[in-house]
């Protein structure tokens, strides 16, 4: 053989394995295989951690709790412009009911309400010496949303409070609540499920009627009871919350641990993890993200191991969680005056509940809460939530049937400052007949209860279980009030976990507590390491 030959020979061989070389590295890429390394130590980033597997979700450190500085309404509203999201998404504006399954909208009623004929919105008395402060911030009031509201108010219908020169409220450890010496015993007498408990309210405890050409009578506050049922300390009561994930974690964790640990991943596979994500309810632009990033990081990382891959979903999932954000529930007194919370949301999505369920967690932290059950629209609410404050060892300000729900709202709030309570909350109602009643409703309790406080928490309640209505329901309450923070609950009745992706997503704000059963003590600080650790 000539050299020629050789050479050319020589030249075809490093060509071809170039190729090959080549062809490799490119399907590496494109492929990821994953051996099943569970027992190996060290895991990517050269970590040695050991994630949790067994689906609890703990949120040891308990509730934060912060000072608020008052809550804006929202931009005056554009009727058909959505809030926009801290992080964009792509833009869907907000529409009438688009829910097909059944559960409630906003403004809907599965049923005529018995009142919905004489329902209207009603004027409610305010100081005059207040007016000024709202009149004087033009974004505050907007009249046209509020048909009556440009009745001339009646000075005289509501005594004023001296506001000013309230004491500070100064948190105290209510003597009648007995903690537990252990947890263990939450468990054995798991508190009863507030709607079944049996109508404790006494005859003579029905509230005045409330008339706009009378001064308005003293509100109605339901004394606390003697005794209380026993708080249990917040740390502790956390772990009863374990395994109530678990829908959600074999929706996801255990869904994509077993995509991503299955061997070769190539695009079908990532097709797969893509339908995964939005089988649990994280939405598109969620979804999207995560897989990005997925991919990117398995690859650059040189990740062979279903360690590292579970190591890897984790970090991503954590961070598309925003970790960053303040997820504390402003409800600390602050300059003379209690902090204000309002809770709202559609029907039958928790919001008694959760207030409920936050004022034991206060009350437990040794706050005065005040409990303002401004969901007159049935009186079965107020009962319910009375209930609550009987059991918790909270004061409710309740109006009769009927009454103007801003003016309860406004009555409880001037009852706290009176009082020197640390927390106002106010359970608001779900259901009008329309869902443009209900909007104005909400507007004007907001603006009312700002005559007397700042607002510095608007609790916006959904149901994880309805899915994408939620989000369509969302977008329309935050059209009217600035919502602060979202409560997942029922997320112990859903495989669809990644409800919580989404809703901050679109709302591009916290979720802040999560319901996780409708024992009172199902409801926990939402913390994305925890939970993305009950997912996997
Ligand atoms: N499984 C489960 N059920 C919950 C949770 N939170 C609330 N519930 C239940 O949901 C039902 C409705 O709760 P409510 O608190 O009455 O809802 P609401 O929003 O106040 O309803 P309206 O007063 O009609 O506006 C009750 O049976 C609660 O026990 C939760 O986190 N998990």
């Amino acid at each position: 053989m000539n050299t020629p030959i050789i050479i050319g020979i020589v030249i075809a061989v490093l060509v071809l394995i170039a190729l090959v070389a080549g062809g490799v590295a490119l399907s590496r890429r494109r492929r990821i295989s994953l051996s099943d390394d569970s027992g190996a130590q060290g895991a990517v980033d050269g970590t040695t951690r050991q994630v949790d597997k067994s689906g609890g979700y703990k949120a040891g450190s308990g509730f934060s709790f912060s000072q608020g500085g008052g809550v804006g309404l929202a931009e005056p509203p554009e009727p058909t412009a959505p809030t926009e999201p801290a992080t964009p998404a792509a833009p869907v504006p907000p529409t009438e009911r688009t829910e097909v399954d059944g559960q409630p909208g906003v403004g809907d009623d599965a049923s005529v309400p018995r009142d919905s004929a004489q329902r209207g919105i009603q004027d409610v008395a305010l100081p005059a010496d207040e007016d000024t402060a709202v009149v004087d911030d033009p974004a505050a009031v907007d009249d046209t949303a509020v048909a009556d509201d440009t009745a001339v108010v009646d000075d005289t219908a509501v005594e004023t409070p001296e506001a000013a020169q309230a004491p500070a409220a100064t948190p105290r450890t209510p003597d009648t609540v007995e903690v537990p010496e252990s947890p263990a015993e939450l468990f054995e007498a798991p508190a009863p499920d507030a709607d079944t408990l049996p109508d404790t309210i006494p005859a003579e405890a029905e509230p005045e009627t409330e008339t706009e050409s009378a001064p308005a009578a003293e509100p109605d506050v339901a004394p606390t009871p003697a005794t209380t049922e026993e708080i249990a300390p917040t740390a502790g009561r956390l772990n009863r919350l374990r395994g109530r994930l678990s829908r959600s974690q074999g929706a996801i964790g255990k869904s994509m641990l077993g995509l991503l640990g299955a061997g070769d991943l190539d695009e079908d596979s990532w097709e797969e993890i893509e339908d995964t994500l939005l089988m649990a309810d994280l939405g598109t632009t969620a979804t999207m993200a995560v897989v990005e990033r997925l991919r990117t990081e398995l690859a650059a990382n040189n990740v062979r191991t279903a360690d590292e891959a579970r190591a890897t979903l984790r970090r991503v999932l954590v961070d598309q969680l925003w970790p960053e954000l303040d997820r504390s529930v402003r409800a600390l007194p602050h300059a003379g005056g209690p902090a204000v919370i309002l809770v709202v949301g559609v029907n039958g999505t928790g919001k008694t509940t959760t207030t409920g369920k936050l004022a034991r967690v206060l009350v437990a932290d040794g706050r005065r809460v005040l409990l303002g059950a401004a969901d007159t629209f049935r009186a079965a609410a107020a009962d319910q939530l009375q209930t609550w404050g009987e059991r918790v060892g909270a004061d409710v300000v309740r109006g009769k049937e009927q009454a103007d729900p801003a003016s309860v709202a406004f009555d409880a709030v001037a009852k706290g400052i009176d009082t020197g309570v640390d927390v106002v909350m106010i359970d608001t109602a779900g259901r009008l007949h329309t869902k443009t009643g209900l909007m104005d409703e909400l507007g004007k309790v907001k603006r009312v209860v700002e005559k007397k406080a700042p607002v510095d928490e608007v609790l916006l309640v959904l149901d994880a279980t309805v899915g994408q209505n939620g989000l369509t329901q969302a977008r329309v309450f935050a059209e009217v009030v600035d919502i602060s923070g979202v409560v997942l609950t029922k997320l112990d009745g859903t495989a669809k976990g990644g409800i919580v992706f989404h809703v901050q997503e679109e709302l591009g704000v916290p979720v802040k507590l999560v319901g996780l059963g409708e024992g009172a003590d199902d409801l926990a600080p939402f913390e994305p390491e925890a939970f993305v650790d009950a997912l996997l």
